[in-house]
């Protein structure tokens, strides 16, 4: 018997969703880019063993559902210049290349041993034609200040102070959209972290077609202003107040 395809894969996994996407992604870069994750990622260390056994729902299917939403929604065209930091080996950030009406993407992450390996299989290996398409910066992402339309991350540093270390990298009226798990309870603390570093909650986008891995929804926080005095603090500030909140 023939081996299924990667499409007949995903629909096995969410049948309803399926056809919707279908037309969105170029699955032959799907394929590759799932075949490039499951082959380098002992040497990458890309995933935890529970997680190395779900591949495809836990971070294919997640981040193509993410980058689907943002597309149906408006807020990444073709235009965009879309930057998603602390990205490891392009999660969720390279799925969106892989869009057949794809924007740019700089892929982000302080240190090189997931990232350039993506980086490799896209200047030799089976991702080569997305390379006009991708660009990657090796540095922390506080570090950056920039112009991007959209920045996106997903599992780097908790929410709301996701916030505080990328406003320098988005753009005035530009967005940032984490990915993220469980609603964020202090509602006070994230307004105020919001509002000290220049954003606004714009639109909580939740994704039920995900349920089957956990609850999991978007943020779009709208860069209206620079931010107060004072902010964006130093790293070794910020991650006090990350680790006494927990995020
Ligand atoms: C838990 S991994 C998440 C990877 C990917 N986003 C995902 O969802 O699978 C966190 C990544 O963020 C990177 N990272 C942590 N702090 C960073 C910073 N300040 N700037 C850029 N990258 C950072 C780490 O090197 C690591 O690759």
């Amino acid at each position: 018997m023939s081996e299924k395809t990667i499409q007949e894969e995903i629909q096995t996994i969410i049948p309803d969703l399926f056809p919707t996407l279908e037309p969105e992604f170029d699955w032959e870069l799907v394929k590759n880019y799932y075949e490039f994750l499951k082959r380098d990622n002992e040497k990458g260390g890309f995933f935890s063993r529970n997680d190395s056994e779900k591949i495809l729902e836990r971070h294919i299917i997640e981040s193509l559902v993410f980058v689907w939403k943002l597309k149906v929604t408006g807020f990444v065209s073709r235009e965009t210049n879309v930057a998603d930091v602390g990205t490891g080996p392009g999660l969720p950030g390279f799925l969106f290349a892989l869009l057949k009406k794809a924007p740019h993407v700089f892929l982000v992450d302080s240190q090189k041993r997931k990232l350039a390996l993506l980086e490799t299989e896209i200047e030799t290996g089976s991702l080569s034609k997305v390379k006009k398409r991708v660009d990657f910066i090796y540095a922390r992402t506080e570090e950056i200040s920039s112009n991007f339309d959209v920045v996106t991350s997903r599992a780097m540093v908790p929410y709301p102070y996701i916030a505080e270390v990328t406003t320098r990298m988005v753009k005035q009226k530009g967005i940032l959209c984490p990915f993220l798990a469980q609603p964020y309870q202090d509602l006070e603390k994230e307004t105020e972290v919001l509002s000290n570093n220049g954003f606004f909650m714009k639109k909580e986008i939740p994704i039920p077609e995900l349920e089957f891995v956990g609850k999991r929804h978007i943020k779009i926080l709208q860069k209206n202003s620079l931010p107060k005095k004072g902010f964006p603090r130093d790293w070794k500030e910020i991650v006090k107040e990350t680790k006494s909140k927990n995020g």
